[in-house]
């Protein structure tokens, strides 16, 4: 059994918390074999709600769960973590995009990331889940300047996740025997779900997604458009917005980041660009990327773009460039 690791949950007393903790204290994020301790923060009035998920979580019996701390202090939150998933902050209502969270939630990620600077691993792996994902987490960062940039990512899965999942509905295969789909961009309404290197296994064959839909149209229209507006169709639904389903993307994530992505395949990612496929520089924009069990990872290079993608990237890359510059001026308020 390796050491225990310390694992941070913030909006620890929220929707998606309730169902991430047990997720990650069952094994789903760092493997069977990986004891941890795991620190849950929210916000002081949010205190009551969360010794109600200490109790549960204790209730549940997890072998690796080796220690529960609640608290609603930085200091406390962020000394010596990790992990940290930053969750908590306010999600979106019928009618909002993901960017009118801005100004509401992009000072909590300034104060985060500055408590990562001064309290948590310099070799801390950060996930950001709160809207708006990438710019948070863009700003996490630069608060957080001792902690490389790499560090830090925003959680596009679940896009991901949800375009496996409609490839998979359309073909009728299983939604694992769809890979190599790519979402590149913002997790917003511009975000650009790419299909067209990603294989799928119909009758036992690996094949083309494009050369099995056999429908380029639903490709560049209605299949896009559902997963832009999956987040809005199931607030519309629920009058909540996805929970279960970005907890469980948000284990996806790491534990790909952590344990590294299998031989041949690929997953993304919102991180730095680096310049690749001409994506501004320092902007956080969702890549293709291979992770090792180092906790490494790269962009993947070389995958060819034509006019029809290279519109869409550039779109929501200068999306994410408007919302940065909201960003800075709100935290520099
Ligand atoms: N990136 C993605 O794919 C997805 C992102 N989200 C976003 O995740 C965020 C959380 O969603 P839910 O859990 O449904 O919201 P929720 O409202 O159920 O829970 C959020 C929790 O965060 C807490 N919180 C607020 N400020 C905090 C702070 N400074 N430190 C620690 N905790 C704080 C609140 O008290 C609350 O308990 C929202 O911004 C939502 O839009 C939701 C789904 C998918
Ligand atoms: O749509 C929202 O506001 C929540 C979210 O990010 C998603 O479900 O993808």
């Amino acid at each position: 059994m390796s050491g225990t690791i310390k694992v941070l949950v913030t909006g620890a007393a929220g929707q998606i918390a309730y169902s991430l903790v047990s997720f990650i204290a069952k094994g789903d994020v760092f493997g069977t074999n990986q004891p941890l301790s795991l620190v849950l923060l929210d916000i002081a009035p949010m205190m009551g709600v969360l010794n109600g998920v200490v109790m549960e979580l204790k209730d549940c019996s997890f072998p690796l769960l080796k220690e529960i701390i609640p608290t609603d202090d930085y200091a406390v939150a962020f000394r010596d973590v990790d992990v940290a998933f930053l969750v908590g902050a306010m999600p979106r209502k019928e009618g909002m995009e993901r960017k009118d969270l801005l100004a509401a939630n992009v000072k909590i990620f300034k104060g985060q990331g500055e408590a990562l600077d001064k309290h948590a691993k310099k070799n801390v792996k950060v996930i950001v889940v709160g809207n708006p994902a990438n710019t948070n987490a863009l700003i996490c960062s630069k608060y957080a300047p001792s902690i490389p940039k790499e560090n830090f990512t925003a959680m596009t899965r679940l896009d991901q996740n949800r375009a496996q999942a409609q490839i998979a509905d359309r073909l009728g295969c299983k939604v694992e025997d769809v890979q190599k789909v790519i979402i590149w961009g913002n997790h917003s309404a511009t975000q650009y779900p790419d299909v067209r290197h990603a294989t799928a296994v119909v009758e036992g064959t690996t094949t083309p997604v494009q050369k099995a839909v056999q429908d380029d149209n639903w490709l560049k229209n209605e299949f896009i458009s559902t997963i832009q507006k999956r987040g809005a169709a199931v607030i519309a639904a629920r009058k909540l917005s996805s929970a279960m389903s970005a907890a469980k993307a948000s284990c996806d994530h790491v534990r790909d980041w952590w344990c590294g992505t299998p031989e041949g395949k690929w997953v993304s990612m919102a991180v730095f660009s680096d310049g690749s496929y001409d994506v501004p520089e320092g902007l956080m924009y969702s890549f293709p990327v291979r992770t090792k069990p180092d906790h490494t990872y790269e962009i993947v290079k070389g995958l060819d773009i034509d006019d029809f993608s290279r519109q869409k990237m550039d779109l929501t890359a200068k999306e994410l460039e408007e919302e940065r510059a909201t960003a800075l001026e709100v935290c520099s308020a």
